[in-house]
This record gives C-alpha cells, structure tokens and sequence, in this order.
C-alpha cells in the first residue's frame, strides 16, 4: 500500500517543510483542495520542480468546466487530478480525456456518492482510480466507515483504490480488508509533533500489511 500525504488548511512554507520531513516516507503529495485555493496553483508547479520523482496529486476535486480544470493543473505538473463523482458525466468524461492526452491520471473522489450504478458508468467512460472518502465535516459525526461505501466499488476489477479521511494507526487494520492500494493521510501527519516519526510509522504499517498491493 502507499502513502499519498495530504496537504491541507496549511501555509506554503508548511507545505515545503512537510515534505522536507517526510519525503522518504510518502509516495504520493496532495495538494489538497484549500490549499490550491489560498495559494493557487503555482504551488503544484513548485512541488513538482522539487520533487519530479514523486507523484504529486492537484486535489482539484472538479465538479464543472473538466476540461479546463484538468488542463490548469496538468499544466502546473500535477500527475493526478481529482475529480468529483457526483459531477455530471459530461465533466468527468472532459477530465478523462485530458488526463489520457497528457498522459496524466484522474482520481475520482467518491465523497457523498451512494449510487454503484454511477460509479460503474464512470468506470465504463475510463475511470480506474478511484477514492472512498469520508469528509473532514463527516468525520466529527463518527457516523461513516469506509466499510459502509465498499459496496460502490465492488466489481470494478481493474480499478486502483485510495481511501482518505481520517486516517491513522487507529483505523489502519480495517483498510487491510478492503484491498486498498494508497492510504491518503493528512491530519495524522500535519498534526502531530513529530511529522518525520508520524510518516514513519505510517508507511512502515502500510507496506507490512495485508492490504493488496496494486501497481500505481
Ligand atoms: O481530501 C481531503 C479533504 O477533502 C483530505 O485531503 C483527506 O481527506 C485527508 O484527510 P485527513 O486530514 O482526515 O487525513
């Protein structure tokens, strides 16, 4: 399994220092949807400068105009866009071809989709990286496990899957049943004392566990 970290409601310079500490550990950045916000895309230029080894995710989580989102960030060196799966089909098939015309990747966020039915249809318009996840706003409910969105990527057989939200060594057991390929953590690292330590621990759980590894 790998570890994609999640930067987000950070500084710039927190962004730099996080990844300082903690690249020999992450597989994936994220530059998380606020953070392209506050700081603009430019920030996933600059990442990616610093570390062109590394995949660097723009967490744009697109929900109209596809084409041109995809594009701004593709341009800006992202090798990953997100894409939202509640859009309409029209945007994310816009993503989907801009990612395969620049040889880039698109992950579709499942937040607050409860249809397998439009999931399968993603998957069939070219999807196959997808994300379970459960929002920051969610989280405090308590009320949500990724158990429960399972069902929306059954079958998907050629599909890769993340999961994000809320992740840390406390719920990390229950992703080895899920057949995850990338855990995305963001709040476990960026607030902890020690981030190196926290990223540390992370990656050394994710690669010994049970979780099927997938080519990513
Ligand atoms: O996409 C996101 C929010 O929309 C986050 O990056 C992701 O969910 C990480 O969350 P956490 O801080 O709980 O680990």
């Amino acid at each position: 399994m790998k570890l994609q970290l999640a930067l987000d409601r950070l500084s710039r310079e927190e962004c730099i220092d996080f990844i300082a500490k903690t690249r020999d550990f992450i597989d994936w950045i994220e530059v998380g949807t606020g953070t392209i916000k506050e700081h603009g895309i430019r920030l996933v230029r600059d990442i990616k400068d610093a570390y062109p080894d590394k995949t660097v995710v723009a967490d744009m989580k697109i929900c109209d105009s596809g084409r041109h989102e995809a594009e701004m960030a593709f341009r800006a060196g992202a090798d990953v866009v997100t894409v939202m799966g509640f859009a309409g089909i029209e945007t994310i098939r816009q993503v989907l071809e801009s990612a395969k015309e620049n040889r880039k990747r698109v992950m579709v966020d499942l937040l607050e989709v409860t249809d397998s039915g439009r999931v399968r249809n993603i998957y069939l318009a070219g999807a196959d990286l997808f994300c379970l996840h459960i929002g920051k706003d969610r989280q405090s409910s308590g009320k949500q496990h990724f158990e429960d969105q399972l069902h929306l990527v059954g079958g998907l057989d050629q599909a890769d899957l993340a999961v994000a939200g809320g992740i840390g060594p406390d719920n990390l057991p229950s992703l080895r049943k899920l057949g995850v390929g990338i855990a995305i953590v963001g709040s476990y690292i960026t607030n902890s004392q020690d981030p190196e330590q926290a990223a540390a621990g992370m990656a050394d759980a994710l690669r010994r566990s049970d979780g099927q590894q997938k080519h990513l």
